[in-house]
């Protein structure tokens, strides 16, 4: 059976990448509007032109063709009746709208346009907000910008470390380190008192902690005090976190509070770089993992903790409108089951993780570095996969998840682009 057949079975409005990410704006549009005239333009203004088409309202604006559907303009009305702009919440039921409205009227001047919906309701959209927020434009440009690397590019970046006593007194020092997190999925602090309680305090300026079954803030040895690989003193291969859960964790911090042995060093690798290259590679395998819903699961019984947890995901989530990867689930010890999908894909599946973990496994993409006492690390674990290798002699690992939501907020509010 074919993947494209698969899933028009299990999921009626999933298509294959290669139909569903295809351009809805075909050469057919493009052909009409070679010969189309064009009726309306601005005044005063060559760069914009604008058409009533069927359906839609068509934008020519700085170039751009944008497409509005007019339900989607008639929703989008931000007039006073249709929009709270102090709580930022529509006042529209858009069940109330017809669905086939069209505009019974339009008018433009340099920088909007009106339209007259036939109750005689009045619409103004700016023409830069319409760009904006246009599915042409959003196509086009990354949801969050990356600078996606190897061992080789994130050393010759030469990306600072934040001081302890700036970040937690300076909010640009916090920008610039959330900054370099957005960025590259990792960032360092350095000159952290070597407590749990100082790494807890850290992490607080930087998003709420994520409690799970571990705890708040963990504090781990290689006692096996937990039904965990994490908990013994064996060298653990380049994985994601929490990938049994429905939604995985998005940020651990590591803080390696003692080492009295050798090794333990921890391996950091780009996901998204791997992820990339497969999908430069071979698109169809990219696709598969795109795809493909995985299960993960999380079996623990050992002394007084009992837990069970499933998650189930595709191992790279992507935005389907550019391609774009913003999370992967990469998990070979907790990866479950394989039960979603029929043999014939099963076996291509296998194929297409063999070529990520192919990448990922690439020396020159492996960034290894010696945690120590007063240097914190934080990973994105919905992008960077970390692994350590083995170590002996007593080593003490404190950390705590963040949640990812949170994260953003703070980045956003301190005017980053997250
Ligand atoms: C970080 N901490 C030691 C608390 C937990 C480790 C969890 C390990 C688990 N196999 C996973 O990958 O999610
Ligand atoms: O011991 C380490 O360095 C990391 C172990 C690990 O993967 C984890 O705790 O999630
Ligand atoms: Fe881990």
């Amino acid at each position: 059976m074919s993947l494209a057949r698969m899933f028009c079975r299990l999921n009626g409005y999933l298509q294959p990448i290669s139909k569903a990410r295809a351009p809805l704006v075909s050469g057919f549009i493009r052909t009409q509007i070679e010969v189309r005239h064009w009726l309306h333009t601005v005044p005063q203004s060559t760069s914009c032109h604008w058409q009533l088409q069927e359906d839609s309202l068509e934008l020519n604006y700085g170039g751009l063709v944008m497409h509005f559907a007019y339900v989607w303009l008639r929703d989008h009305c931000h007039s006073a009746s249709c929009f709270n702009s102090k709580t930022n919440q529509r006042n529209l039921d858009t069940a109330n709208v017809e669905l086939n409205i069209r505009p019974a009227n339009t008018r433009v001047d340099d920088e909007n346009i009106f339209l007259t919906w036939p109750d005689g309701h009045v619409t103004r959209y700016n023409l830069s907000w319409l760009a904006q927020n246009s599915y042409e434009g959003q196509k086009q440009s990354a949801m969050q910008p990356h600078i996606i690397w190897n061992s080789d590019i994130y050393t010759s970046a030469k990306v600072p470390s934040a001081n302890w006593d700036k970040f937690m007194s300076c909010d640009d020092e916090l920008k610039k380190f959330l900054g370099r997190f957005l960025l590259y999925g990792i960032a360092f602090v350095e000159g952290v008192p070597p407590t749990v309680e100082a790494t807890e305090t850290l992490t607080q300026r930087v998003s709420l902690i994520r409690e799970t079954m571990y705890g708040k803030m963990w504090n781990f040895t290689s006692d096996f005090s937990r039904g965990d690989t994490a908990y013994t003193k064996l060298a653990l291969d380049r994985h994601t976190d929490t990938t049994y859960f429905q939604e995985p964790c998005g940020i651990q911090v590591f803080h390696c509070l003692r080492h009295e042995g050798t090794g333990g060093r921890t391996l950091l690798v780009d996901g998204f770089y791997s992820a990339e290259k497969v999908l430069q590679k071979t698109p169809e395998n990219f696709e598969l993992l795109a795809q493909v819903p995985i299960k993960h699961e999380y079996i623990e019984n050992v002394s007084d903790h009992h837990n069970h947890m499933i998650g189930i995901g595709p191992v790279l989530n992507v935005y389907p409108w550019n391609n774009e990867v913003y999370m992967i689930r990469y998990n070979n010890y907790d990866r479950a089951v394989i039960n979603t999908i029929p043999h014939d894909i099963v076996k291509r599946w296998y194929v297409a993780h063999r070529e990520l973990t192919t990448e990922l496994r690439k020396p020159e993409n492996e960034l290894w570095i010696k945690l120590k006492p007063g240097k914190v690390v934080f990973i994105d674990n919905w992008r960077v996969l970390h692994g350590r290798e083995s170590f002996t002699g007593l080593r003490q690992l404190c950390g705590c998840y963040l949640t990812r939501d949170d994260f953003l907020n703070t980045a956003r509010s301190l005017g980053l682009h997250a």
